[in-house]
């Protein structure tokens, strides 16, 4: 993943391809352009001559597809990680490294893939973990998100800096969980707060890794810094005016205790790798751990989230449930964090490119391919649920290395 995006937009896609010259018509390279030349749900044909999401069988597609089809600002800021993308690349290389060990002739039935977490139903166990800015992906923006996610039946964290306010976003009918970024003002987090209760979410997602912003050298070369006119987060205007979101090295373990006075609501903290934070959420009222380097994009270096799981799920010691971002691409990945401690996990990137392909429809696609791969790997594991993946089932080999 690293080194090869310096090239672009006249370098190769995901997959090693040439971009078509100007392949999607004027606007290319001009961010300001982008809703006119990209939105919409009818997908211009892709890299693999397609002409809409059903077409693409894997999210590596997505992934391609929506290069084609962004504005290269936009990829390269989705798509890029912290200073020299090593734990973006480890994330996936984690995945790949570990083999299934499946069990056979069990007679499990088919697959049912439903799960409960933190009392709500979803789906299956695979949520969509928070991501900002969704309009720099379609115009639609969250909206679309939502309503992907609604059908699907599956848990969408909104994060706190998307380009539609919550009460938008909640207006769509998703399950639906808020990301927050604590701000110093207090009461004016606790604003955000009683509006992410109003319009229904069930869960307080507290990012914990981005005491300051990770640096996105990508974003950086192409003077990416602020987003286009038009475009704002939504959820921080105030009378006319638009809050500056803080990332602030103050906020500490004391402001998840006020936290958990000003709500009922569970609180879930996102970002955890070390095992005596893991400790410290649970000491501090948390009900759920997010295991996450946040997509790479913090501070790189760290290692995959998946190789993170294992010590904390033996901090924790079961005592909350623990989810896991970070390079889940297949439904093979989802079974392997499963196996090694995660209730469930969540998809960051492979949401955007679906949301770019072909909005609501590009998200949905993208959540089905998953869910039958998910479906099928159970089948073929000898699981009937997600609770019956154990351990055993996978394992670390030198020949996937
Ligand atoms: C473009 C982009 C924006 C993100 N924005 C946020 C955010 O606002 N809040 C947050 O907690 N995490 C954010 N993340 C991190 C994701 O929640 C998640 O941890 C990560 O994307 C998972 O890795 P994956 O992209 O490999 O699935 C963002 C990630 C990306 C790629
Ligand atoms: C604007 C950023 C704070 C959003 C984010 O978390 C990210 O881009 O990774």
């Amino acid at each position: 993943m690293s080194g090869d995006t310096g090239d672009r937009p006249n370098g190769t896609d995901p997959a090693g391809r040439a971009r078509g010259a100007d392949a999607f018509g004027a606007g290319m390279g001009d961010h300001g352009d982008r809703t006119d030349t990209a939105g919409g749900e009818s997908v211009a044909a892709g890299p693999a001559g397609v002409e809409r999401p059903a077409a693409l069988v894997n999210l590596r597609e997505f992934e391609a597809a929506a290069w084609e089809r962004l504005d290269p600002v936009f990829y390269d800021y989705f798509a890029g990680g912290a200073a020299d993308e090593i734990t973006l690349a480890a994330n996936e290389a984690a995945f790949r490294r570990r083999a299934l060990i499946p069990r056979v002739l069990r007679g499990q039935g088919p697959p049912r893939l439903g799960v409960t977490l933190l009392g709500q139903e979803a789906s299956m166990p695979v949520l969509l973990a928070p991501t900002a800015f969704h309009r720099l992906a379609h115009p639609d923006a969250e909206r679309a998100t939502a309503r992907a996610a609604a059908e699907a039946g599956v848990i969408m964290i909104a994060a706190m800096l998307s380009t539609v306010t919550i009460e938008e976003i909640a207006a769509c009918g998703p399950r639906l969980w808020f990301q927050l970024y604590i701000q110093p003002d207090l009461e004016f987090t606790a604003s955000l707060v009683r509006r992410a209760e109003a319009a229904g979410c069930r869960a307080l997602v507290v990012t914990a890794d981005s005491p300051a912003l990770g640096r996105n050298e990508r974003a950086e070369r192409h003077g990416f810094h602020d987003l286009p006119p038009g475009m704002y987060c939504a959820n921080m205007a105030e009378g006319g005016h638009v809050r500056q979101v803080a990332l602030s090295p103050e906020i500490s373990w004391r402001h998840v205790d006020r936290l958990r006075e000003m709500t009922s609501l569970p609180i879930v903290i996102k970002g955890v790798l070390h095992p005596g934070d893991a400790r410290l959420a649970v000491e501090h009222g948390a009900d759920a751990i997010i295991v996450s380097n946040h997509g790479g994009r913090q501070l790189d270096t760290t290692p995959a989230s998946l190789d993170r799981l294992a010590p904390v799920a033996e901090a924790v010691d079961g005592r909350v449930p623990l989810l896991l971002d970070g390079g889940i691409r297949r439904g093979t990945d989802v079974v392997k964090a499963l196996a090694l401690g995660a209730a469930a996990v969540a998809i960051g990137r492979p949401t955007l490119w679906g949301l770019a392909v072909g909005g609501q429809a590009g998200v949905a696609r993208v959540l089905a391919l998953l869910r039958r791969e998910l479906a099928g790997t159970l089948a073929l594991c000898g699981a009937a649920t997600p609770g019956e993946v154990t351990a055993d089932l996978v394992e670390e080999v030198a020949s996937l290395r």
